[in-house]
């Protein structure tokens, strides 16, 4: 499997099971997508805003409620492997892809895996175990929140900084030599994280620093 970022602007997420594991799918799709949920009944609180539908579908249901959604993703959460399947073939079907919650390994062409994340907006971090230790995925998260601390400030500065250079016509050798000094400097990294200093700040100094050097190659 490969990862790739998706843009669910504008897209509709079904997702079937109204357990733990549905809201947390629905939750995270939610942030973007407009989410429909459908189950018999709703174990968990939280669905992000998504549309609760009551209703237990049979299996032979399946594609009807794909028909009228027109879903870009469907998710298969529910506690009925019939079911499950039946979301899974469905898809398949349409050409839309799935999220089975209750398979790992073995996978339908066309399915999805829901990553750990980890943002620091613009920042983004998936984590994946090849479905074999999704603790682990959780796990992984956590620790790496600690070490994303600051990146999108970091990330921030650099995308003020390519916009600053380019505008003063700095050879992009020379923007590319600026940027990664800035990237993988511990002093940079420590002053956005203690918020001793901020973006246009940080900013502000390199563009000092280079123009009082004359943009001469080091
Ligand atoms: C394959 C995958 C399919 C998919 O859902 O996309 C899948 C499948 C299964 N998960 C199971 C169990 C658990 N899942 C979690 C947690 C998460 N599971 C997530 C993803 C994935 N889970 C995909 C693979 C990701 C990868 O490759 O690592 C995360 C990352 C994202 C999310 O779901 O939002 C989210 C962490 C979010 C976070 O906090 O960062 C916990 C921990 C907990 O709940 O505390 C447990 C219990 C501990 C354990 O078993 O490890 C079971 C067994 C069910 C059973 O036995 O009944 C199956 C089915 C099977 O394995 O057959
Ligand atoms: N991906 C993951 O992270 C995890 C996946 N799982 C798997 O996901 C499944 C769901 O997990 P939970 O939410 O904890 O289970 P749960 O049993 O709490 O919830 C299942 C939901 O599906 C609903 N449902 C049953 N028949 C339905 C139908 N015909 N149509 C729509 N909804 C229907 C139930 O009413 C219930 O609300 C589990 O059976 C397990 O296989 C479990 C733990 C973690």
């Amino acid at each position: 499997m490969i990862p790739l970022l998706h843009d669910f602007t504008d897209a509709t997420v079904l997702v079937f099971g109204g357990g733990p594991v549905g809201a947390r799918k629905a939750r995270r799709f939610a942030r973007e997508a407009r989410v429909i949920v459908v189950s018999p009944d709703y174990t968990d609180r939280e669905f992000g805003g998504a549309e609760l539908v009551r209703a237990a579908p049979a299996p032979e249901d399946i594609a009807g409620w794909l028909e009228r959604a027109t879903p870009a993703l469907v998710v298969a959460a529910t506690d009925d492997e019939g079911i499950n399947e039946a979301v899974a073939d469905a898809a398949r079907e349409r050409g839309c892809l799935v999220n089975r919650a209750d398979r790992s390994g073995e996978r339908e062409p066309g399915s999805v895996v829901v990553p750990a994340t980890v943002r620091e907006e613009p920042v983004t971090v998936a984590i994946a175990t090849g479905g074999t230790a999704p603790a682990l995925s959780k796990y992984l998260r956590q620790e790496l929140e600690g070490t994303l601390s600051g990146a999108g400030d970091m990330a921030r500065v650099c995308a003020g900084l390519r916009e600053e250079l380019k505008r003063r016509d700095v050879s992009p050798d020379r923007r590319r030599e600026i940027v990664t000094a800035v990237v993988n400097s511990p002093s940079v990294w420590t002053a956005l994280r203690t918020g001793t200093s901020n973006c246009p700040q940080v900013i502000e100094d390199v563009l000092g620093e280079e123009l009082s050097a004359g943009g001469e190659q080091p």
